[in-house]
């Protein structure tokens, strides 16, 4: 597969602190890569050092053949983490004046705005001032500045935050198709139902530092942990732990959510179920996304 770009041992300190240590990942043609990691991991900072707003201390990124200031930033789309928009100028001028930036001709624009426009619900909306949208309605606009002038990589930071699940579904398919058309899609967010739905690998990051990296199904098959959901009346007298085979246990209300150690053999485990234990409902599950970050956010960093 191409490669597009490639992050290569890259390190940023501020004040002292190094916030990015020593990463390296690499984004492929037409592919989703997801850029993962608690608050103040160093994802907004290792974006910002691919989009030239801050350069890396040591360490280089590399688009295509292109390096540094060398980087032909028309090429690349970017939806900032802080949004914002000239709020007393129309939609339509905005969007105008932001692909005239990237050097997209100006009628191709305007037929793409009217389409995306109405394909993110704001049909109509192109005469009217940005600070009379709503928030949601600013940052639709805003991830369509991201995409119109057709980028062969779009960054997307935390694209997802203060959307409606209905707009939220809109961005995936939206990301989804972009990425068919051969776009690749550098993403960080925190909702992991929509990493998992939407990315073919990813970059996990803690503290600065590389906790995982790769395609998501190898991840989560490194993790191979099953987890047990117990509904029903046990209590505090039922005690999953003593299980050799049991990692941890969740309580939430009713339910105790019994995580396995790797390779433990969940037919052993229901086997020495007590038939004391009141059992309203049952599941095993893989482990999600989900549970693997905030493993690892916990301070978890070995996935054994
Ligand atoms: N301009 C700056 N000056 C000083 N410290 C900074 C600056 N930018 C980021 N940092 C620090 O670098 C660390 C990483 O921040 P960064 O924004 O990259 O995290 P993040 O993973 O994007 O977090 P979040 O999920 O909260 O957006 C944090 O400790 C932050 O305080």
């Amino acid at each position: 597969m191409e490669k597009i770009l490639s992050i290569d041992n890259i390190s940023k300190e501020f004040g002292g602190k190094t916030v990015v240590n020593h990463i390296s990942f690499e984004v492929y043609k037409g592919e989703i890569m997801g850029i993962l990691g608690p608050n103040g991991a160093g994802k907004s900072t290792t974006i910002r050092s691919i989009m030239g707003i801050i350069y890396p201390d040591s360490g280089r990124i590399l688009f295509h053949n292109h390096n540094s200031k060398g980087i032909p930033i028309n090429k690349i789309g970017y939806l900032p983490e802080e949004r914002g928009l000239y709020k007393n100028v129309k939609v339509m001028d905005v969007l105008l004046y932001l692909a005239d930036l990237k050097c997209y001709p100006k009628d191709k624009a305007k037929k793409r705005i009217l389409e995306y426009l109405e394909k993110f619900n704001l049909k109509g909306k192109e005469k009217v001032k940005i600070e009379e949208l709503s928030k949601g309605m600013a940052q639709k606009v805003q991830f369509i500045a991201s995409i119109l002038h057709e980028p062969e990589l779009l960054i997307l930071d935390e694209p997802f935050s203060g959307l409606d699940p209905v707009s939220q579904d809109v961005f995936k398919e939206e990301i989804r198709e972009i990425a068919k058309g051969g776009t690749s899609v550098l993403l960080s967010a925190h909702q992991m139902n929509l990493v998992e739905a939407l990315c073919n690998r990813i970059f996990l990051i803690n503290e600065g530092k590389k906790v995982v990296y790769g395609r998501l199904e190898e991840i989560k098959e490194s993790f191979a942990n099953f987890k047990c959901t117990i509904n029903g009346n046990n209590g505090y007298n039922v005690d999953f732990t003593l299980f050799p085979s049991v990692e941890r246990v969740e309580s939430v209300d009713d339910n105790k959510v019994i995580y396995f150690k790797k390779g433990a053999s969940v037919n052993e485990f229901l086997q020495k179920l007590s038939k004391d234990i009141d059992i309203k409902e049952l599941h095993i599950d893989r482990i999600s996304l989900h549970d693997i970050f905030v493993k690892i956010a916990k301070g978890g960093m070995n996935n054994d």
